[in-house]
């Protein structure tokens, strides 16, 4: 099964076509959502709805964005239920963002961090699992709940 699922907008492309191969040289399984070349006026909501669509249809567990600052791409795949990405430039953030909130998508900022720290990030990502503790799986229900009645108050 692939393992991680990887968009980028224009913001993020440049940095996406150097990462995929160093982490497929490294033995992952990556599917490229795209971009497939350089768009200048492409919108990375796009981007953030394919990896959503991708985890959700249960095609890999984690995404990996990249969009200039990472920001725009987080908080797109944020609105999709089922979906916990956010922001991390740093390695303690990238695997405790997976082992206390499950977080399946590692939003990164291309115009903020260079390619070695990008590969640790996502290294550091994969290399993480939620950890199963009840304060852990009760905080993640909590999400779920919100999400929930998110849905039923539209
Ligand atoms: O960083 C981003 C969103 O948080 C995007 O990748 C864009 O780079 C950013 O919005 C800037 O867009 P522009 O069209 O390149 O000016």
């Amino acid at each position: 099964m692939v393992n991680l699922a990887v968009a980028a907008d224009h913001g993020g492309f440049a940095l996406k076509q150097a990462l995929v191969p160093l982490l497929r040289s490294e033995g992952h399984r990556i599917i490229d959502l795209g971009a497939c070349d350089f768009q200048p006026d492409d919108d990375y909501p796009d981007y953030a709805e394919k990896i959503a669509r991708e985890i959700n249809a249960g095609n890999t567990r984690r995404g990996l964005l990249i969009c200039g600052s990472g920001a725009g791409a987080c908080i797109t795949a944020n609105k999709i239920p089922g979906i916990r990405a956010s922001v991390c430039h740093d390695t303690y953030s990238a695997h405790q963002s997976v082992e206390h909130d499950d977080m399946n998508v590692l939003c990164l900022g291309a115009r903020v961090l260079g390619l070695s720290l990008a590969l640790e990030l996502t290294r550091a990502f994969l290399g993480a699992e939620f950890i199963d503790e009840p304060r852990y799986r009760r905080r993640l229900d909590k999400i779920t709940e919100i999400e929930r009645r998110a849905l039923l108050n539209r």
